[in-house]
């Protein structure tokens, strides 16, 4: 611990956007996520990395409440999102998906128009008072998604009809459009190429500066270009997490050497 965030402890001020405690997770007779407790730092991209399997998206989808969308899944723990207990029934988990937004490994614009793509979310929310109001959040929105210049002059044509890398910038778009605090991305890349990836990546860099980030990675060395925390999973467990340039470079647990170096997963 270094003294800026001894004194920060010591004194009570954190960033922290989401912690979880004793999170655990099955599904049915399946235990896959076991005693989980991690801080996710605010303005700050967080990579889940470990082997197939291990329950990193699992783990992600707990923060926005998407498990409670698979019938055999239970979730026990606790969650909270700036201190609030993102599972208190007084929760509407609609709500909190829009503050903790959710981009998938692969992209899923609406069967729609770019502009409704973005307009969706806002519209559901009533985030706009006009038919001005909402243009400036689907401008506002697709420059968030680095996509803009591609698509402000074809905004009324299908998003479905981008390419895979421009659809993944409007479904970053779409989900920035409802002003989340939280981004998490599950294999925002996997289905792009070189070029998109590396689109996607700085695009990532450019979010952190607003959003919390949390993306689940298959690549380590997408993890160590993008992320300023890694949280390494095997086998259900929370082995190891700490700033991303320890966990590659000097990792304490033999787990996570073995994996960083190859030997596992
Ligand atoms: N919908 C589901 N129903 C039943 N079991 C599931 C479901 N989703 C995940 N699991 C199980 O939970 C465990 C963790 O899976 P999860 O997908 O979270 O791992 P992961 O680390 O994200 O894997 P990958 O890197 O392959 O995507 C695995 O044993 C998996 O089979």
């Amino acid at each position: 611990m270094t003294n800026m965030q001894k004194i920060e402890r010591d004194i009570g001020i954190t960033d922290t956007k989401i912690s979880a405690r004793n999170v655990n997770v099955h599904y049915g007779a399946t235990h896959a996520i076991k005693d989980v407790n991690v801080d996710i730092a605010d303005k700050t991209v967080t990579a889940f990395i470990g082997p197939s399997g291990c329950g990193k998206s699992t783990f992600l989808r707990c923060m926005n409440r998407m498990n409670d969308t698979i019938d055999i899944c239970r979730v026990t723990g606790k969650i909270e999102l700036d201190g609030r207990d993102i599972n208190a029934k007084s929760v509407d988990p609609v709500q909190l998906r829009a503050q903790v937004g959710m981009v998938f490994q692969k992209p899923n614009p609406f069967p729609k128009s770019i502009y409704d793509n973005i307009a969706y979310g806002p519209r559901i929310h009533g985030l706009a008072k006009s038919k001005a109001d909402l243009d400036e959040i689907v401008e506002k929105a697709l420059r968030r998604g680095a996509i803009w210049d591609e698509v402000k002059d074809r905004l009324d044509q299908p998003g479905t009809g981008l390419s895979g890398g421009q659809q993944q910038r409007l479904c970053i778009a779409r989900a920035v459009a409802t002003e989340p605090e939280v981004l998490l991305m599950d294999e925002p890349c996997s289905a792009l190429d070189p070029i998109a990836t590396s689109q996607v990546e700085e695009l990532i860099d450019e979010l952190k500066q607003n959003y919390s980030v949390v993306i689940v990675t298959h690549s380590m060395q997408q993890a160590a270009r993008v992320s300023q925390k890694t949280a390494f999973f095997h086998l259900g467990t929370l082995v190891e997490f700490g700033d991303t340039s320890q966990i590659f470079t000097n990792p304490t647990d033999p787990r996570t050497e073995s994996y960083i170096t190859g030997r596992i997963g």
